[in-house]
């Protein structure tokens, strides 16, 4: 699969016995040289060393041998495969290790940007690639939820499946960018690419922690909230240089983890000006809005200390992405373009240019309501949504068309309701990624922590019909939100992923006549 790029049986040994993770080696010779890594069966060609992990079943290393696989690593030794193995105690580390040396240590040619953060990781990563890609000339790669983009041409741009993909896919995107001449690399990175080692020995350049809110706590993902903040921190310990939002909760303890491994004149923090914040740590460089309004916002940037000084960012700018939280998230790009070589004019076109798909994007209409299609999807995003809406509009009516997914993040049924019952007036429930759950019951848990008798709320399975209703129901002034969803072009049900027109899609259909 990946020709550009090889290791030998030594070098592994190296690698693994460095870091504390081999148990066994069952090599005679240590002189061999693979020509391919990989941890599906299916993808296996010649020569290839294959990492069995996961939810793993035997028959799949039966598999890879067929294909070609030469050698195995696992936590477990399979004694009848007919291929040696390094045996690890830890296979999501040792593969994550071994992908890097295998393309070479792609990250020492690609200046990495990484951003973690409950919400605002990708509109703040979208932010800082268009004023990057001004600044070098459109080379800058993203790793992003939405898209990866690892070179110039569109078959550079995929969809991707993951936040932050698995190590030995994140290895290669960033070996194919360096390959394709790309400068620099902005992504981002959750939590649970953390928890699951997907990163592990990667060091970024710039890591910025934007916020924090419970979210991602339940089966399949963090244990505890604690678990969650731990996770996150890790950026920071693996970052040059930090940038914190002073705005967020937590900040003692996310400005320690940072102070660990980074000295304070590479800590810079960013905060809203008069925002009360939790400590007393200087903010280095203050924000304050100037306007905002339903299609963008405008904010002045201003450096308090002589580090931030040096960013020469000071000034106003423009953002074309609406709601006043979006202005966090632009100067936090701004500081990272900025340590990246961006000069304001950069900045200046970058933040007022970018769209980000499914976020906040705005379809009006002649005779009805402003439709939002955004992809909040707990309550800190509907809240931050919702909020500012509300105060932008305080006449017109906020209607909500939302779901929640089945099988994980339950706790944000309990956060959408809230965030529906604080500042809306309608809602339709409705139907988002069940998985093995049933979308009723999810909508009544959405239900239980709204005050229906203040808020009508209605049930309507098909999502669809859901966004018709709301939509052609609207009245001048009036405003919908479609949250949730964004783009997706697919509905998770019982472990498929069933074609969906996508609210964005449906939306921009609906409006044409209206
Ligand atoms: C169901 C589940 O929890 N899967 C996670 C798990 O996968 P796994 O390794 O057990 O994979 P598996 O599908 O059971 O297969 C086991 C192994 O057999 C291999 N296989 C399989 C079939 C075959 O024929 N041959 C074969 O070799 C597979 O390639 C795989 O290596 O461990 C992987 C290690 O990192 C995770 O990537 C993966 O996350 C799934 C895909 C997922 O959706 N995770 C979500 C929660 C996630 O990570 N989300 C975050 C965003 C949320 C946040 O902000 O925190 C993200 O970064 O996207
Ligand atoms: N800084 C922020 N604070 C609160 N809400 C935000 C912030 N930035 C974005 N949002 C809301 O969260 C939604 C998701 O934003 P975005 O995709 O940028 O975040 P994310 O961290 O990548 O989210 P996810 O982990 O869910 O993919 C937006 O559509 C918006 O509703």
């Amino acid at each position: 699969m990946h020709k550009l790029a090889q290791i030998t049986v030594a070098e592994v040994l190296v690698l693994l016995n460095e870091h504390n993770l081999l148990l066994e080696s069952q090599f005679s010779s240590s002189s061999h040289r693979f020509d391919q890594i990989a941890y599906n069966s299916k993808l296996v060609t010649d020569n290839c060393l294959f990492f069995c992990k996961g939810n793993f079943k035997p028959a799949y290393l039966d598999d890879a041998q067929k294909n070609g696989a030469t050698a195995y690593m696992s936590e477990k030794a399979y004694r009848n495969a007919a291929i040696p193995g390094f045996i690890v105690t830890n296979i999501q580390k040792a593969m994550s290790l071994v992908s890097a040396a295998f393309f070479g240590f792609p990250q020492d040619k690609l200046p990495t940007i990484a951003y973690t953060g409950t919400k605002g990781k990708t509109t703040s990563a979208y932010f800082t690639k268009a004023i990057l890609d001004q600044t070098y000339d459109r080379r800058v790669a993203l790793s992003s939820t939405i898209n990866t983009v690892v070179g110039l041409t569109s078959k550079d741009v995929v969809k991707s499946n993951l936040t932050t993909p698995e190590s030995l896919d994140l290895f290669t995107n960033m070996h194919q960018a360096v390959e394709n001449g790309m400068s620099h690399l902005v992504m981002e990175v959750s939590s649970q690419a953390y928890k699951k080692n997907r990163v592990y020995g990667l060091h970024y350049d710039v890591g910025v922690f934007l916020n924090i809110s419970p979210d991602h706590i339940g089966r399949n993902e963090h244990p505890t909230f604690a678990d969650y903040l731990h996770c996150k921190e890790q950026l920071l310990v693996n970052s040059n240089i930090c940038i914190l939002n002073a705005d967020g909760t937590h900040l003692t303890d996310i400005f320690y983890a940072a102070k660990t491994t980074t000295q304070p004149e590479n800590i810079f923090i960013y905060g809203r000006a008069s925002k009360n914040q939790e400590t007393d740590f200087p903010v280095d460089i203050e924000y304050r809005s100037l306007a905002d309004s339903l299609t963008e916002n405008q904010i002045q940037i201003t450096a308090k200390t002589e580090k931030a000084k040096a960013l020469k960012i000071d000034g106003v700018y423009k953002i074309g992405i609406p709601g006043d939280y979006n202005e966090g998230n632009a100067v936090a790009a701004a500081i990272t373009s900025a340590l990246m070589g961006a000069k304001p004019t950069e900045i200046e076109y970058g933040l007022a240019n970018t769209t980000v798909p499914g976020r906040m994007e705005i379809y009006q209409t002649k005779t009805h309501g402003t439709v939002y299609v955004d992809y909040a999807h707990n309550y800190g995003s509907l809240h931050s949504v919702l909020d500012f809406l509300k105060k932008q509009a305080p006449t017109g009516k906020v209607t909500v068309i939302t779901g929640s997914t089945g099988d994980k993040g339950i706790d944000r049924r309990e956060g959408l309701g809230k965030a529906i019952d604080e500042s809306a007036d309608q809602a339709y429930l409705t139907t988002d990624d069940p998985a093995t759950e049933d979308p009723k019951q999810i909508a009544k848990e959405i239900a239980d922590h709204i005050d229906t008798s203040r808020v009508a709320t209605t049930y309507i399975p098909d999502r669809k019909t859901a966004i018709t209703k709301a939509v052609t129901e609207s009245q001048k002034g009036d405003l919908v939100v479609v949250a949730g969803k964004g783009h997706d072009p697919y509905q998770k049900i019982n472990g498929k992923n069933v074609p969906y027109e996508g609210d964005a899609a449906i939306v921009k259909n609906l409006v044409k006549g209206l």
